[in-house]
């Protein structure tokens, strides 16, 4: 295997001292999940001398214990909620001796093997694409000491701190499941999102706190897996911050499937009750409500891992919540240390923390570097059906008094969904009213992450209902869909 040649050195706009001139800028990254790994790999191309610093493993929280576990768990999910709708399309499932057989069963460990399997060696693959490129890795707790000098003590060995002086210290230290002073996750069965993949057989009953994306996300999921299922929401509608007409159809499903959701509920606190086979949970909402359960899952949001790494010492400068305060091409109040993904608050999805991260490290190093954009960003809830988004969301228009047309059409007349027993979902578009121009889109269906990118390029490119209307799509498809909305949209002239 050959190693990757370093290119020539590229002068820091963030100062090195004349006896530095001739080295690469030297460049501390504290987290390995995207917002770091993205920028360390960005970084080196352009020649600087890169050190990662990563508590928990490469990939970070992204990786190990929320993006890659949490969507390959909804996979299996999804087959069982796919198999479930199965009858319909005229499949049976028959026992060895060719008799009906009653039911598909999940066996937990067995998923939950495979879940962190697959996080394991996606992390590994990091390590060796960073190890390719000589990028150094450092496994333990990272903290500044002053805007130039990072301070690392090395994860369980004992070993003395590792002092590292840095020309450009990149912060991304994402975020912390938040934790209710009264609801402390035992990790058995009262769980964090990151202690759910320990479980080896199906609660009985699981009670999920918080309808936000996370909340959402698991709550579906192990309602396909088999499990009876309890949200506790606490405002009007499940997924309040999300597009109203899919918040609406996901909350409906989700009631149709047999999942109990409590709306206007606030949990204050969790317990644990009773020993051995009588072990339950009681979830004690505002209202003195208690809820019982197997398990209790809290989905409550998160906080900013910021504190006690030495940021406000050196002068970096908080939000109220705690989030670095960063601009558009992720400078902090300090000159030389730049912050991306969670831990400022921005958008926390890895694909903008990954971007926040590449570029810190071309404006760091002087490259070309277009601020960051977050008109173009797509969002996908993988929910079943799943919800995407992209753009200016509807609230946003309303909120700005923008001119806005919208055309939305429901997915079960599109052919290829009747094919496929597909009945929830729909298409919605934004445009502006007299150019046409796409403004946004929300697209309800089974692998809507997928059917959003005709609409997010439209967004990205500026291009018009007509635009999209006059692109050829597959028949019959769900695409189609997605023309078809862009056809409503169409201004007639004149
Ligand atoms: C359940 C769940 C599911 C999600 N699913 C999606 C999804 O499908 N798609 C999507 O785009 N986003 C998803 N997100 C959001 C996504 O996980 C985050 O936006 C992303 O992880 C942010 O990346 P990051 O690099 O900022 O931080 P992280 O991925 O959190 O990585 C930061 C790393 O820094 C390490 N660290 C912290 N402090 C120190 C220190 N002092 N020294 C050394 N190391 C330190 C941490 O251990 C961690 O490993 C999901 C979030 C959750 C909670
Ligand atoms: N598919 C994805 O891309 C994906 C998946 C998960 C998370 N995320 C990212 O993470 C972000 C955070 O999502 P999240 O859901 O973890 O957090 P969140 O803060 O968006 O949602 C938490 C919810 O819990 C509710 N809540 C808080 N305290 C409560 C209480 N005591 N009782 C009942 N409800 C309570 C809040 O009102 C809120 O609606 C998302 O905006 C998204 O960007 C993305």
């Amino acid at each position: 295997m050959t190693e990757t040649q370093t290119p020539p050195p590229v002068p820091s706009p963030a100062g090195p001292t004349p006896t530095q001139d001739l080295q690469a800028t030297r460049i501390v990254i504290l987290g390995g999940g995207p917002g770091g790994y993205e920028a360390a790999l960005v970084a080196r191309r352009l020649g600087a001398d890169v050190t990662v610093v990563e508590r928990q493993g490469l990939g970070g929280a992204a990786v190990l214990t929320d993006v890659v576990p949490s969507k390959t768990l909804i996979a299996t999910a999804e087959w069982m909620a796919v198999a479930r709708t199965a009858s319909e399309l005229g499949i049976r499932t028959v026992d060895a001796d060719g008799d009906a057989a009653h039911r598909l069963v999940v066996d937990l460990a067995a998923v939950n093997t495979r879940v962190m399997a697959l996080a394991a060696a996606q992390s590994a693959d990091i390590r060796a694409r960073l190890e390719r490129e000589n990028i150094t890795m450092l496994i333990g707790d990272g903290r500044l000491d002053g805007p130039s000098r990072v301070v690392v003590t090395p994860e369980g060995t004992g070993a003395d701190e590792i002092v590292l002086d840095a020309d450009v210290v990149l912060v991304a230290t994402g975020a912390t499941p938040r934790v209710l002073p009264d609801a402390q996750p035992d990790g058995v069965r009262i769980l964090t999102w990151t202690q759910l993949y320990r479980l080896d057989a199906l609660p009985t009953k699981l009670v999920v706190v918080g309808s936000g994306v996370t909340g959402a996300e698991f709550a579906g999921a192990y309602n396909a897996l088999g499990c009876e299922v309890v949200l506790v929401s606490s405002r009007d509608r499940v997924l309040p911050g999300e597009d109203a007409d899919a918040a609406n159809l996901i909350e409906d499903v989700f009631r149709s499937r047999g999942m109990t959701v409590m709306s206007r509920q606030r949990a204050e606190a969790a317990r644990v009750v009773g020993e051995g086979e009588d072990a339950h949970v009681e979830v004690v909402l505002s209202d003195g409500t208690v809820v019982t359960g197997s398990h209790v899952l809290m989905a409550v949001g998160s906080i900013p891992s910021t504190r006690g790494i030495g940021l406000e010492e050196a002068g970096v400068r908080l939000t109220e919540s705690g989030h670095v305060e960063v601009d558009k091409v992720s400078r902090t109040s300090v000159r030389g240390i730049y912050a991306a993904g969670d831990c400022t608050g921005i958008f926390p999805l890895a694909s903008v923390a990954a971007m926040q991260g590449r570029v810190a490290m071309s404006h760091a190093l002087g490259d070309a570097v277009q601020p960051l954009k977050l008109r173009t960003v797509a969002a996908n809830i993988f929910t079943a059906p799943e919800i995407a988004t992209v753009g200016y969301s509807e609230k946003a228009l309303r909120e700005q008094s923008s001119k806005y047309s919208v055309t939305i059409l429901p997915l079960n007349r599109n052919p290829r969904a009747k094919m496929l027993g597909i009945r929830e979902g729909f298409v919605k578009m934004f445009a502006h009213p007299e150019a046409g121009v796409v403004l946004g889109g929300v697209v309800v269906a089974p692998r809507a992450s997928e059917l959003i990118f005709p609409i997010t390029l439209a967004v990205a490119h500026r291009l018009t209902v007509d635009d999209v209307a006059e692109a050829f799509t597959v028949y019959p498809s769900l695409s189609g869909s997605i023309a078809e909305v862009a056809r409503m949209g169409h201004h007639r002239i004149g």
